[in-house]
C-alpha cells in the first residue's frame, strides 16, 4: 500500500446505511473460465518500444471522452485503444479513420463476462464509467451496482487476465462534504477530515475508491502485482459538460438572469476536464515506473482554476455569454432553500410511482454547493510529474466557446 496519505482525507469514511464492502462478491471468478491464459500483459518486460493497449471504460462520457481523445493526442506508447461504454457515442467512427486501432465496445461494467472480455489484452486499464447521479434519478441499489461492483468487476477481470495497471476516476465527494457541512479549505490528500457520507453517490465512490487501493499489490495472472491508484477530480467543466449548458439555457430562459442561490463566500473546487484527462493519461504511463511510489495512492485532480463559489464560477462562462447573476448576496434566506430542497425531495418521493421528479435543487446539492471544498496540493506533481496542460485562461476560453455553441444548437 501507499506510503502517504494514511489517516488523512483518506476518503476511509462511513457510509451510513451501506453495506460493507465484502457482502457483495462479484461472479467474474467463476464466470472468467480460462480467458486468463490467453494473454499475458504487463509492461514491466516490454521493450521501449513495445505498443500498448489501453482501456478506457465510460469513454463515452464526459470526462471519458476527453481521456480516450488525450490518449490519442499524448500517449505515443498507445496501439490499440479500446472504448468500453454502455452507449456509444457516433464521434467514435471518425477515430477510427486514424493511426491507432480504436475498438469499441458496448458493455456494461455491471456485466462481469462483458467486463473481462474487453480487459483481456489491455496492458492499462483507466476506469472512468460511472453513474453520476445526485439527484435521485436512479435507485440508490442501481447506482451501487454500477459504482462499486462495476469497479469489482473491473478489478477482478484485471486479476484474472493478468492486466497490472489501473487506474480509476474517484471523486472528491470520496472526503466531502460530509453530513456536517464542515469546511474543507485547501485541503490536499492528507488533510484530516471526518468523512461521513449518507447519499448513494458519494458511499460508492467511497467504496469503489476503497477496492481499488486495496486491490493494489494483489498478485494478477502470470504472477505479478497489479498497480492501481486513484484521482480524485473536484468539480469538473469544460466542454460536454451538461449542468452548466443547463445552468445556460435556464438563465436564456429567464431573460438572461440567474439568482444568486449561495453566498459568494462558499468556496468550490473546480477542475478543467482536459487537465482532468491529462491527469489520467500521465498516471497511467507513470504507474508502471514509478509503482513504489504511486502504488495504492490518492491524487486530487487540481489545475489553476480560481477559487470561487459554484456559482461565481459558473459566470466565468455564462457571463461571457450574455447572462447575469443577479444579487450580492443570495436573494432568498437559507432556511428557505432549505424548505424548498426539502419539499422537492418529497415531491420526489410522492411523484416516483408517476414520474421521475428530479429537479437540480435537493438537500444533498444544497449541502453540496453551500460547502466550501477546495482543495491545494501538488501531490501529483511530485509523484508523477503533473502540471496542468492547460491555463485557466485557456480553459475558460473553451468552456466559453463550447456553452455558446452548445446554447445556440438548443434554441
Ligand atoms: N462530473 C464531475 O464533476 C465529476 C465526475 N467524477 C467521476 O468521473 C467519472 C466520469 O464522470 P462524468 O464523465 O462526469 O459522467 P458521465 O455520465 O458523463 O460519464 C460516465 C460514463 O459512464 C458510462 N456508464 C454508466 N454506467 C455504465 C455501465 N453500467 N457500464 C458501462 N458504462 C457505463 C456512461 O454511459 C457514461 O458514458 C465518474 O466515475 C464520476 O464519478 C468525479 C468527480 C467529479
Ligand atoms: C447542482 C449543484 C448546484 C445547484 C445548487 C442550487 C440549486 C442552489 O443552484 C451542484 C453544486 C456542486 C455540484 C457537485 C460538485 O461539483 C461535486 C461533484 C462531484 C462528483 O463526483 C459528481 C458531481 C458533483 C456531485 C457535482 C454535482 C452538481 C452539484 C451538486
Amino acid at each position: 500500500m501507499g506510503q502517504e496519505g494514511e489517516g488523512g482525507a483518506s476518503g476511509r469514511g462511513r457510509c451510513v446505511g451501506w453495506p460493507a464492502l465484502d457482502e457483495r462478491r462479484g461472479p467474474l471468478q467463476a464466470s472468467l473460465g480460462t480467458l486468463g491464459q490467453r494473454l499475458q500483459p504487463g509492461m514491466a518486460d516490454s521493450a521501449q518500444a513495445q505498443k500498448l493497449v489501453y482501456l478506457v471504460t465510460g469513454g463515452c462520457g464526459f470526462l471519458g471522452e476527453h481521456v480516450v481523445r488525450m490518449l490519442l493526442q499524448r500517449e505515443p506508447r498507445l496501439g490499440e485503444l479500446r472504448v468500453f461504454d454502455r452507449h456509444l457515442g457516433p464521434w467514435l467512427e471518425e477515430l477510427k479513420t486514424g493511426p491507432v486501432r480504436v475498438t469499441a465496445i458496448q458493455g456494461d461494467v455491471t456485466e462481469a463476462h462483458e467486463v473481462a472480455a474487453a480487459v483481456a489484452g489491455a496492458h492499462v486499464v483507466i476506469h472512468t464509467a460511472g453513474l453520476v447521479d445526485v439527484f435521485g434519478r436512479a435507485s440508490p441499489e442501481t447506482i451501487h451496482e454500477v459504482n462499486v461492483q462495476g469497479t469489482r468487476n473491473v478489478i477482478e477481470a484485471c486479476v484474472q487476465t493478468g492486466t497490472r495497471f489501473l487506474v480509476y476516476t474517484s471523486s472528491m465527494e470520496v472526503v466531502g462534504p460530509n453530513t456536517k457541512g464542515h469546511p474543507f479549505y485547501r485541503g490536499n490528500e492528507d488533510t484530516l477530515y471526518e468523512a461521513v457520507h449518507r447519499h448513494p453517490y458519494p458511499c460508492s465512490k467511497a467504496l469503489a475508491e476503497r477496492l481499488v487501493l486495496e486491490a493494489n499489490g494483489r498478485e494478477v495472472h502470470g504472477g505479478l502485482p497489479l498497480v492501481t491508484c486513484a484521482l480524485r477530480p473536484t468539480g469538473i467543466y469544460g466542454e460536454g459538460h451538461q449542468i452548466m449548458r443547463d445552468f445556460y439555457r435556464q438563465g436564456l430562459r429567464l431573460g438572461g438572469w440567474l439568482f444568486r442561490a449561495i453566498p459568494a463566500s462558499v468556496e468550490h473546487g473546480r477542475v478543467y476536464v482536459g487537465n482532468v484527462a491529462w491527469m489520467h493519461v500521465l498516471a497511467a504511463r507513470e504507474l508502471e515506473r514509478r509503482a513504489a511510489l504511486m502504488g495504492g495512492q490518492v491524487y486530487f485532480c487540481y489545475d489553476g482554476s480560481p477559487y470561487k463559489s459554484y456559482e461565481d464560477f459558473n459566470m466565468e462562462f455564462l457571463g461571457p455569454c450574455g447572462l447575469q447573476l443577479v444579487g450580492a448576496r443570495p436573494l432568498l434566506p437559507y432556511w428557505l432553500l432549505v424548505f424548498l430542497a426539502a419539499l422537492n425531495a418529497l415531491l420526489q418521493w410522492l411523484l416516483r410511482p408517476l414520474v421521475l421528479y428530479a429537479p437540480l435543487l435537493n438537500p444533498y446539492t444544497l449541502a453540496v454547493a453551500n460547502t466550501t471544498f477546495t482543495v491545494s496540493t501538488d501531490k501529483a506533481q511530485r509523484h508523477f510529474g503533473y502540471e496542468p496542460l492547460f491555463s485557466w485562461e485557456d480553459s475558460r476560453t473553451r468552456t466559453i466557446l463550447w456553452v455558446q455553441a452548445a446554447g445556440s444548437s438548443a434554441q
